[in-house]
C-alpha cells in the first residue's frame, strides 16, 4: 500500500531535504511532518524549512508541520529518521509513539546500523546485537528490526543556518530490505522519492553498500575532524590520504570477513573520494558545532567487527582513541 502519513524525525541535513523535496511532490491525500528540536525547529515553524540545492540561486521553501513532541503526531505509514547513530537511542520512545502495525522505518545512516545483523544471511552471525549500537536493546525492542528499511546516502548536505539546508552534490540514496527482498515497500519509497527527484537506486544487498560507503566514513570523518580538514584538503594531503587508505584496507577487511561482497577496491574508494570536493563532513560539521560525534558506528564498530572476525584494525583502533578524546575534549568545552 503506498505510503500516506509520512513523517521526517530528525530533520537535520539529510531529513530536512528529503522533508523539503518530499512536500512539493506528496498529493493532497497524503500527509507529511517533521519532528526537529530548537533554533532549527523555531525557523522551521516560523519561515519554513528552506532546502538550496547544489548551483541553486534561490531556496525552496516548504511549509511542513513541524514539531519537538511526536506524541502531538498520528501514526505514521512512514518514519524516515535522519538522526545520528548516537542520537537513536534517546529517541527511540518519541519514534514508538508514531508507529502502528505495518508502518516502515527508513533509517538513513552512515556506519554500521543497529540492525545490521537482522536476517543476515552472509556472516553466520544473524540476530546478533550490540549494546554499543542500541543500549539496552530499546531500539529491537520499542522499533523492532522488521520495520527497518536499510539505507546508504551518497548526499552530502549541511544545516546551513536555522531553518535552512544545503545540498553539496546531487546525490542519491541506495535502499535495501535486512532480507534483500525487493519488496513491495521497497518500490513503494522508490516511487515517493522519484516524484519527489530524489536520486535512489534499489539493492538486494544493502550490506554490501554500507561496508563500501564506510570505507570512506570510518577514514574521512575522524580524520577530517582531527584536522579540522575538508574532503579536499584531505585528499590533496600524501600522508593524511595514505592513513585514509590504510582504514579503508581494514574497513574492507572486516567487511569481507563477514561475508560481504565489498565490490570496491580502495584505490577505486580513494579516486571516488577525489570527487566529493570542498566539502566538511558530517562528523566535522559536529565538532564545529559543538555537538557530540557520531563514533560509534563509523569508527569504534570497525574495531568491534574487527574483532568478532579476527581481523586486525590497528589504524582503526588509533583513530578510534583519538577522535573518543576529541569528541570528550569538544563536549567538555561546550559545557
Ligand atoms: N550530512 C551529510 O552530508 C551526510 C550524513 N550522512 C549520515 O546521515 C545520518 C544523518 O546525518 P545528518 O543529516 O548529517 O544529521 P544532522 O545532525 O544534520 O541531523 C540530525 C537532526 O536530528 C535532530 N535531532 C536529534 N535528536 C532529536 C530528537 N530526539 N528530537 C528531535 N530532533 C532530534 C538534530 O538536532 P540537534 O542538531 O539539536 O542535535 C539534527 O537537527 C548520519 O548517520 C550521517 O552520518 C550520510 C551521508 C552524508
Ligand atoms: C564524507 C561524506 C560527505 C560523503 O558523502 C559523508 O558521508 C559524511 O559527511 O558523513
Amino acid at each position: 500500500m503506498p505510503f500516506k502519513n509520512i513523517c521526517i524525525f530528525g530533520a537535520g541535513a539529510l531529513g530536512g531535504a528529503i522533508a523539503a523535496k518530499l512536500s512539493s511532490s506528496l498529493g493532497a491525500d497524503a500527509t507529511l511532518s517533521v519532528v526537529a528540536r530548537g533554533a532549527h525547529l523555531r525557523a522551521i515553524q516560523c519561515d519554513g524549512l528552506r532546502l538550496l540545492e547544489a548551483g541553486a540561486n534561490a531556496p525552496l521553501v516548504a511549509r511542513v508541520e513541524a514539531t519537538d513532541d511526536p506524541r502531538e503526531l498520528p501514526k505514521q505509514d512512514l518514519v524516515i529518521t535522519g538522526l545520528k547513530g548516537h542520537q537513536l537511542s534517546a529517541a527511540a520512545d518519541g519514534i514508538g509513539h508514531l508507529l502502528k502495525e505495518g508502518t516502515r522505518v527508513l533509517m538513513i545512516l552512515n556506519g554500521i546500523p543497529w540492525w545490521y545483523f537482522h536476517r543476515d544471511q552472509q556472516s553466520g552471525h544473524a540476530e546478533l546485537q550490540f549494546d554499543e549500537l542500541d543500549e539496552g536493546g530499546k531500539l529491537w525492542h520499542l522499533i523492532g528490526p522488521h520495520r527497518v528499511i536499510g539505507c546508504v546516502a551518497h548526499q552530502g548536505a549541511e544545516v546551513s543556518s536555522p531553518g535552512e539546508v544545503k545540498l553539496s552534490n546531487n546525490g542519491h540514496f541506495i535502499l535495501g530490505e535486512p532480507s534483500g527482498e525487493i519488496t513491495d515497500d521497497l518500490r513503494d519509497v522508490e516511487a515517493l522519492f522519484r516524484r519527489a527527484d530524489i536520486g535512489v537506486k534499489l539493492s538486494s544487498r544493502i550490506r554490501d553498500d554500507i561496508w563500501s560507503k564506510l570505507m570512506g566514513n570510518a577514514s574521512f570523518n575522524p580524520i577530517s575532524a582531527l584536522t579540522r580538514s575538508l574532503m579536499s584538503e584531505m585528499m590533496a594531503d600524501a600522508a593524511l590520504s595514505d592513513q585514509i587508505g590504510k582504514v579503508m584496507k581494514e574497513v574492507k577487511a572486516v567487511g569481507e570477513a563477514l561475508g560481504a561482497n565489498v565490490g570496491m577496491s580502495v584505490e577505486q574508494r580513494l579516486e571516488q573520494a577525489q570527487q566529493i570536493g570542498p566539502v566538511r563532513t558530517s562528523m566535522l560539521q559536529d565538532l564545529l558545532a559543538g555537538k557530540s560525534l557520531e563514533i560509534t558506528p563509523l569508527v569504534g564498530m570497525v574495531v568491534v567487527l574487527g574483532r568478532l572476525a579476527a581481523v586486525p584494525t590497528p589504524v582503526s583502533e588509533t583513530m578510534l582513541a583519538l577522535v573518543s578524546r576529541l569528541d570528550r575534549e569538544n563536549c567538555r568545552a561546550d559545557m
